[in-house]
């Protein structure tokens, strides 16, 4: 197999694998998912298919499963030499990226399939949208606008959940947001009971500390990167928010039900604009600059399928 570096030779910290070098890490695993499986985990437009999973994510997860089992090692050589059993805690995985780069196809995926390894039974996953401040803070600091951007989220908030998830806690529950109503759902959460494995996804997720506080990246054993080209996420959200206009938009309860009536080319101009303003800047000045701070990239071609894969040397 050929394993290149990324840029000049020994200046980087990531191997990079080419999609037919990686597809062949796992050629003779058992596929149990099926095409309905897929389907019910695929998010709105992204053309996941059994190829992609066989492919691509099947070599990740047993990847990712090899990363939990060198962890629980590592506690139990820990415990014989501090004479003192350390508790397991949840393997936790971040995976970060772009406003609809297919990040929670990917996490729900990884949740799925990471559950059928005997080891890892237990999976949980929470988004960080649960820790958007609620709109009416928004509006009160001005922050309507900003929404994904990191102040737009109870930060200490996430960094607690999480915390409290890595400390071992037997339950800790999180927020829970809505796409739908484009706010927080009062009075519903997310309970996790100290799985095997808990996947945090989210926009932010490898920002880094600010002022020498924690931050949410401290707490994580693995994080993904969901890469792509710019203009090809812009592309996916411009064709969602069509997809959405014509679908979710019509329940009046959606917060973008005064859109459902706009023509196709006032509603591409909004959702370019909705772009420009808001997630655009939000990925070139927030998201993009914590890349390199991922354990893995997956980057992304055009049709969302996986070209590369690269992952940080040991
Ligand atoms: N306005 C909306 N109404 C309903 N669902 C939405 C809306 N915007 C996004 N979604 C859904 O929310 C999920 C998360 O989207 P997003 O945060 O853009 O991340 P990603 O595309 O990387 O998964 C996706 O499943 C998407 O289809
Ligand atoms: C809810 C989001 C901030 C994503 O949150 P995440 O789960 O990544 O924390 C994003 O999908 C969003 O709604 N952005 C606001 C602009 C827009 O409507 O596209």
């Amino acid at each position: 197999m050929r394993m290149s570096d990324l840029g000049a030779s020994g200046t980087t910290p990531f191997v990079e694998i080419e999609r037919r070098d990686w597809a062949a890490l796992a050629p003779s695993a058992p596929m149990q998912l099926t095409e309905r499986d897929i389907e019910r985990l695929r998010s709105l437009g992204d053309p996941l298919d059994l190829d992609e999973v066989a492919e691509v994510y099947v070599p990740l997860s047993r990847l990712l499963n090899l990363y939990v089992q060198g962890a629980r090692g590592t506690r139990r050589a820990a415990s014989e030499f501090l004479r003192h059993d350390i508790a397991p805690t949840p393997f936790v995985i971040g995976v970060a990226g772009s406003v609809a780069v297919g990040k929670s196809t990917i996490a729900r995926l990884l949740r799925e399939m990471l559950a059928r390894f005997p080891d890892t039974p237990q999976v949980e996953l929470v988004t960080t949208d649960g820790f958007l401040l609620p709109n009416a803070e928004l509006e009160r600091r001005g922050l309507m606008q900003r929404k994904g951007f990191p102040e737009s989220y109870d930060r200490r908030g996430l960094v607690r959940f999480v915390s409290e998830v890595k400390s071992g806690a037997s339950e800790v529950s999180a927020p829970v947001y809505s796409h739908l109503v484009y706010d927080i759902v009062p009075g519903q959460a997310v309970v996790v009971k100290r799985p095997d494995i808990l996947i945090v996804e989210g926009l932010n997720v490898l920002q880094p500390a600010v002022g020498g506080r924690l931050a949410v990246s401290d707490l994580f054993d693995f994080t993904i990167y969901v890469d792509a080209r710019t203009a090809d996420i812009e592309r996916w959200y411009v064709e969602r928010f069509l997809r959405l206009q014509r679908g979710a938009f019509a329940d009046p309860d959606s917060y973008f039900h005064r859109y459902a009536d706009l023509t196709e080319g006032e509603a591409v101009a909004r959702a370019r604009s909705i772009w420009a303003e808001i997630n655009g800047p939000n990925l070139e000045q927030n998201v993009l600059p914590t890349r390199g701070r991922a354990s893995l990239v997956l980057r992304k071609d055009a049709d969302h399928s996986v070209s590369t894969v690269l992952l940080r040397k040991l």
